[in-house]
């Protein structure tokens, strides 16, 4: 395909998207390639020349894993949620907002746009609240589970976004909030980009990670379940074909979903160009999750 063609291809898009927040939500998993990182930031930063408002929540789980390993720890999940002590709250903060954090603004910088860095408490945009110990039910089981500091959304403050958006900066935040005693929670990054998404009435939310999407066999790339809807995911949760970091991505594709947010995709962020490919082409990657 000649350039010119590949821009006039684009045209519908760019005028859907010009002016339109869209909440990228960029996973430890995808970024593990430094490769891969600097594409999607690349990417993300061309969104920005071209009108559109990228806001980026990112992750870093491999890489607090590397950390507390190196520091003699064993990381432990549950229903894809670190299970999180007072010494690994702070080598979640030291690496997400100290490195992972630093490390995208400074990318974004060097492809010629304005990043700026942020975590829950700056301009209050998130309050958080800790979030159990509870009861779930877990590959059928019911467990009691205590989570440690980890948080959930209690309320949004998007105003510091808003101002940011408008002056061309792209915000880079990492998803650690405070609660009402300015206490450190460490929220998952895919829940915090949900309800940063639902409270900017972003136009889109993609999810990239490192496989191609929900897989009904996830050692089968060809399984990809490239459309599903609310009640597919309740159903794929309760029977275990989707598990550990999957679900909150999944649980706040909902959240997102039900705020009234169109269109929440899940995408692998290996995939060059894979954040282009998914905005400005006709055919969409990964899956996308819809209300009915
Ligand atoms: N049904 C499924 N389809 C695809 N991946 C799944 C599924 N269930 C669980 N997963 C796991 O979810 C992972 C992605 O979530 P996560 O590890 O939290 O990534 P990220 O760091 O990018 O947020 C995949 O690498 C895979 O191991
Ligand atoms: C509570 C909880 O699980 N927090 C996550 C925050 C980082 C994250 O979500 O990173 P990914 O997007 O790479 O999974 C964690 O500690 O790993």
């Amino acid at each position: 395909m000649d350039i010119g063609e590949m821009f006039t291809d684009a045209l519908p898009w760019l005028k859907k998207y010009r002016d339109a927040i869209i909440v990228i939500k960029v996973g430890g998993h995808a970024m593990v390639d430094s490769e891969a990182r600097n594409g999607i930031i690349k990417d993300i930063v061309t969104l920005r020349y071209m009108g559109m408002k990228p806001v980026i929540v990112h992750g870093g789980g491999p890489e607090i894993d590397a950390m507390m390993k190196k520091l003699g720890k064993t990381p432990s999940f549950v229903s894809g949620l670190r299970v999180t002590d007072d010494e690994t709250m702070d080598i979640v903060r030291m690496v997400l907002v100290g490195k992972v954090n630093t490390d995208l603004v400074a990318l974004i910088s060097r492809h010629g746009g304005k990043g700026i860095g942020l975590k829950g408490i700056d301009g209050n945009l998130l309050l958080a609240k800790k979030k159990g110990p509870e009861r779930i039910t877990v590959e059928g089981k019911d467990v009691d589970v205590d989570y440690g500091w980890v948080g959930e959304t209690e309320k949004i403050d998007p105003d510091i976004l808003f101002t940011m958006l408008e002056k061309g900066f792209i915000p880079v935040i990492s998803p650690i909030g405070y609660d009402r005693d300015g206490r450190a929670l460490n929220i998952n990054a895919d829940t915090a980009a949900g309800d940063i998404a639902a409270s900017l009435k972003a136009v889109s939310l993609l999810s990239l990670t490192d496989v191609d999407g929900i897989l009904m066999d996830p050692n089968d790339k060809a399984s990809l379940l490239s459309h599903l809807n609310i009640m597919d995911c309740y159903d794929l949760i309760k029977k275990g074909v989707i598990s550990k970091g999957m679900i909150p991505k999944v649980l706040s594709s909902i959240t997102v979903l039900n705020a009234g947010i169109e269109s929440v995709r899940i995408i692998n962020g290996n995939v060059k160009h894979a954040v282009l490919l998914e905005l400005l082409t006709e055919k969409g990657i990964g899956t996308q999750i819809v209300k009915e």
